[in-house]
């Protein structure tokens, strides 16, 4: 990966000079310029009200350099034009620089946009190091509640960093610079590889870079979020040691593998020191557990006045902490670590993910399940809370998805194994079932621990969007062979793969007699 291709591709940026108009806008100075475009102050001739103007231009560039940043323009339009939250800058109008006489930037696209007073990285250069910010925990509340509407609304930002979070008048916190910004496809996006060296997860260093990009998860938001929150929180200071981003890196990639430990700034509140650690986790899968969501609601909770209380030094000792990540961490992986036995409940996904015990849902003596595999799938089952994720269902799926053929494979659709899986798409979620220290797609541990962590998310993500309860075998059934945004955006199980579901379904009902 490459760091941003801003910093290291150093497009030579054309300029539109004061007084241009872009439709009923008038450019007055320069903000500032990124990698792909530069902003422009504005205000509307017809009633003088002030904007900030993105100019992204897309011609005279290489022809390499244009494909990447047509790409990225058109996510950023695409994004801001979708974008709709107080804590998402607001895109007023998207338009076309008409400039016959500048022909690098005739046909540029300008993003007419609420104009920020300054971004965070400002803020954080004028602040003394040693202590949170002026107002941290109100942009921190600002940058969840904005990130957990994109990752609600299927996007990932994909660049989340103290420049791409903007403070308004009035206390406004927004989240902006969508270039990045993707469209969630299943589990996991694909970004050009792109994205800033100090802010990205460990995992993206071991992840090859195919031709659609690099994959991107919701989850290298959460360790933005960690970082950022780091800063916010300290005046500045990055949670891992060096003097520059490379070896700030390396810093983070050798607590990833285990051999650093991860060293927070000591004076940080312990109910903050616990959320950043969260969002820390070093691989994705750990991650998953902590959603933005969960952080949000986590964050309201510290900033309430009970929680500001229990900030105290000592009252934040003394009281457990309730978080709300542990509890949707608890309900996505299942028991296991301390925190899931943490007081649970309380408006969050675990309301709707009560425990299975591990009796619930065992395979049938007589069934066709094959001995070796029962207890690996019972195993597997139990990964997840949900009650909906039993050994049966896992044997159902299994054996309308192969046959329980540990040797299955369809090379045309690219899937492999006794749980069919994609190899790229298995990589994103992998689980090390049988603790061998690899995740194989080819081993029926992992692939069957794999399947039970992923379906258990769809079945999150079909609660969410309030699909009946008693749909949601056949819709995790259906979300396995598309998509979780295909099966709520059709309303149910798309008509193509309904003999599948049916095949689940009847697999089910024999197992669970
Ligand atoms: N809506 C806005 N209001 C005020 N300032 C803005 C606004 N949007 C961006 N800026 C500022 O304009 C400058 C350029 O922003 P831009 O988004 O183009 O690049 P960047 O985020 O600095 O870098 P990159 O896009 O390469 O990551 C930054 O200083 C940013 O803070």
């Amino acid at each position: 990966m490459s760091t941003s291709g801003a910093e290291e591709g150093a497009l030579e940026m054309p300029r539109l000079p004061t007084g241009f108009r872009i439709d009923g806008w008038e450019l007055d100075a320069v903000i500032g310029s990124g990698g792909w475009g530069t902003v422009y102050e504005a205000r509307a001739v017809a009633d003088g009200t002030i904007a900030a103007v993105k100019v992204l231009p897309t011609g005279a560039l290489a022809p390499g350099q244009r494909a990447a940043l047509g790409e990225l323009v058109a996510r950023e339009v695409r994004f801001s034009a979708e974008a709709n939250h107080p804590h998402l800058v607001r895109t007023h109008a998207v338009c076309t620089v008409d400039a016959p006489d500048l022909p690098a930037l005739d046909g540029a696209i300008a993003l007419v946009m609420d104009r920020a007073e300054a971004s965070l990285r400002q803020a954080l250069d004028a602040a003394g190091t040693g202590g949170p910010i002026p107002d941290a925990v109100r942009i921190l509340r600002g940058v969840a509640a904005g990130l957990a509407h994109m990752h609600g609304a299927g996007w990932v930002h994909g660049d989340l960093k103290p420049a791409n979070v903007l403070l308004g008048a009035d206390g406004a916190v927004w989240l902006a610079d969508f270039g990045l910004a993707t469209e969630l496809e299943g589990t996991h996006a694909y970004v050009p590889p792109l994205g800033t060296l100090d802010h990205v997860p460990p995992e993206w260093w071991s992840q090859r870079t195919g031709a659609d990009g690099t994959v991107v998860r919701p989850t290298a938001d959460i360790w933005a979020f960690g970082v950022l929150a780091h800063q916010v929180l300290t005046g500045g200071l990055h949670p891992f040691p060096g003097a520059t981003a490379r070896a700030r890196s390396l810093a983070a990639q050798a607590y990833a593998r285990g051999t650093a430990p991860l060293r927070l700034d000591a004076g940080l509140d312990e109910n903050w020191r616990r959320l950043i650690e969260d969002c820390l986790v070093p691989d994705h899968a750990g991650r998953l557990r902590h959603t933005a969501a969960s952080l949000s609601a986590r964050i309201e909770q510290l900033a309430s006045p009970r929680g500001r209380r229990r900030l105290l030094p000592v009252a934040a000792v003394a009281l457990a902490a309730v978080s709300a990540a542990a509890i949707a961490g608890a309900a996505l992986l299942g028991g296991g670590g301390g925190e899931a036995d943490e007081d649970q409940g309380r408006g969050t996904p675990a309301d709707v993910t009560g425990a299975h015990s591990p009796a619930a849902g065992e395979i049938p003596e007589d069934s066709d399940v094959p001995e070796a595999l029962r207890p690996v799938i019972v195993k597997a089952a139990h990964r997840c809370t949900d009650a909906e994720v039993t050994p049966a269902f896992l044997a159902a799926m299994l054996k309308a998805e192969s046959g329980f053929d540990v040797n299955a494979a369809r090379p045309a659709s690219d899937e492999y194994g006794i749980a069919m899986w994609t190899p790229s798409v298995f990589r994103a979620w992998a689980v090390d079932g049988d603790g061998d220290g690899d995740k194989d797609y080819r081993s029926p541990p992992d692939a069957i621990s794999t399947m039970s962590l992923y379906v258990c998310w769809l079945d999150q993500q079909f609660k969410k969007a309030d699909m009946p309860a008693e749909d949601l075998p056949a819709l995790m059934a259906a979300g396995y062979r598309t998509s979780d945004r295909t099966v709520i955006t059709e309303g149910g199980v798309p008509e193509r793969v309904r003999p599948h579901v049916d095949k689940v379904l009847r697999y089910l009902a024999a197992y669970e007699r």
